[in-house]
C-alpha cells in the first residue's frame, strides 16, 4: 500500500481538514455521505481519539454511520438530535451562488433532511465539482418502487417543458438490479446536461406523484470548502460573499491513508 496520497484524495482531505476547523466542543454534527465525507469522518474521528473533542454525529446514511462508529464517533438519530449546529457532507457539483447536485451515492434524502434540520451546511469538494451552470452531473430523483415507470414517463414529460437540454431519464442500477436506497427507494438519474432554472427545477419535479425527493440543494449550503492537490484551500462563504484562501500541512498522511483500507 502506498503511503503517499494522490492528489484528489489529498484535495478531499485538506477540504476535510479544513472544515474540522468549524467543528467546536459539544456540537452536534450532520455527517455526509460519499468519498469525502468518508475523510471528514476519518478526521473527527482522529480529533476524538486524540484531542478528547465531544461530538455527537447524525449519519446521512447506514455506510457514514458504520464508519463513524469505528472512528469512535457517538452516533444518534435525528429524532434524537432534533436540531444540529452543523453539518458537513460533499456534492456532485456546486454552482456560484452555492447550489448543488447531490445523491451521487444515493444518500439524498437523508443528505437533504439533516441538511435541512442544521443552522449551517459546509460542503467540502474537489475542484471538479465547481461548475458554472448545474446540469452535466445527473440529477438524483428518489422515487418510489410502486409505479416508477409511470413516475419515469411523468418526469420526462415534466423536464421536456423546463429550460434543460437534454430529457433522459434513466434507472439506477446495481449489478443487475435497480438500485435501492436507505429507505427503500429507487433513483431516477435525469440527464439533463443543463440546468437553467434550479430552483424552479427543484419545487416542480416534487410535485409528480411517486417523487420523494431530488438532488438539487438549494439555499442549504452556506459554506464550500475546495481542497487542491497541493494542499490548498478556498473557502466561499455565500453569506457574506467572501472566498478566502489558505493552505492545509500534511503532515502524517500515511497515518490517515491506513484508515482507508
Ligand atoms: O449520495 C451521495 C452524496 O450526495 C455525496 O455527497 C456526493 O455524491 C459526493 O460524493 P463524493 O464525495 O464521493 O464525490
Amino acid at each position: 500500500m502506498s503511503a503517499t496520497l494522490s492528489a484528489i484524495d489529498t484535495a478531499k482531505f485538506v477540504a476535510a481538514k479544513q472544515a474540522c476547523t468549524y467543528v467546536e466542543d459539544g456540537m452536534r454534527l450532520g455527517l455526509g455521505t460519499g468519498s469525502t465525507a468518508a475523510w471528514l469522518v476519518r478526521c473527527l474521528g482522529e480529533m476524538v481519539e486524540q484531542d478528547g473533542l465531544r461530538i455527537t454525529g447524525v449519519p446521512t446514511s447506514t455506510r457514514t454511520a458504520e464508519l463513524a462508529r469505528q472512528a469512535g464517533i457517538e452516533v444518534v438519530s435525528l429524532d434524537e438530535a432534533r436540531w444540529l449546529d452543523l453539518t458537513i457532507d460533499g456534492a456532485d457539483e456546486f454552482d456560484g451562488e452555492l447550489n448543488l447536485i447531490k445523491g451521487g451515492g444515493g444518500a439524498l434524502l437523508q443528505e437533504k433532511i439533516v441538511a435541512t434540520a442544521s443552522d449551517r451546511m459546509i460542503v467540502i469538494a474537489d475542484a471538479t465539482k465547481k461548475v458554472e451552470t448545474l446540469g452535466a452531473f445527473p440529477l438524483p430523483v428518489e422515487v418510489i418502487p410502486f409505479g416508477w415507470q409511470t413516475t419515469k414517463a411523468l418526469l420526462e414529460e415534466t423536464v421536456a417543458s423546463l429550460d434543460v437540454m437534454g430529457e433522459t431519464v434513466t434507472l439506477r442500477m446495481d449489478g443487475g438490479d435497480p438500485y435501492v436506497t436507505d429507505e427503500g427507494n429507487h433513483i431516477l438519474d435525469l440527464h439533463l446536461g443543463r440546468i437553467g432554472n434550479p430552483r424552479q427545477l427543484a419545487l416542480v419535479l416534487n410535485q409528480v406523484p411517486g417523487v420523494v425527493e431530488n438532488g438539487l440543494f438549494i439555499d442549504i449550503c452556506d459554506i464550500v470548502i475546495v481542497g487542491s492537490g497541493d494542499g490548498s484551500v478556498s473557502v466561499t462563504d455565500i453569506n457574506d460573499g467572501t472566498t478566502r484562501t489558505g493552505r492545509i500541512e500534511i503532515d502524517e498522511p500515511a497515518n490517515l491513508f491506513s484508515e482507508l483500507d
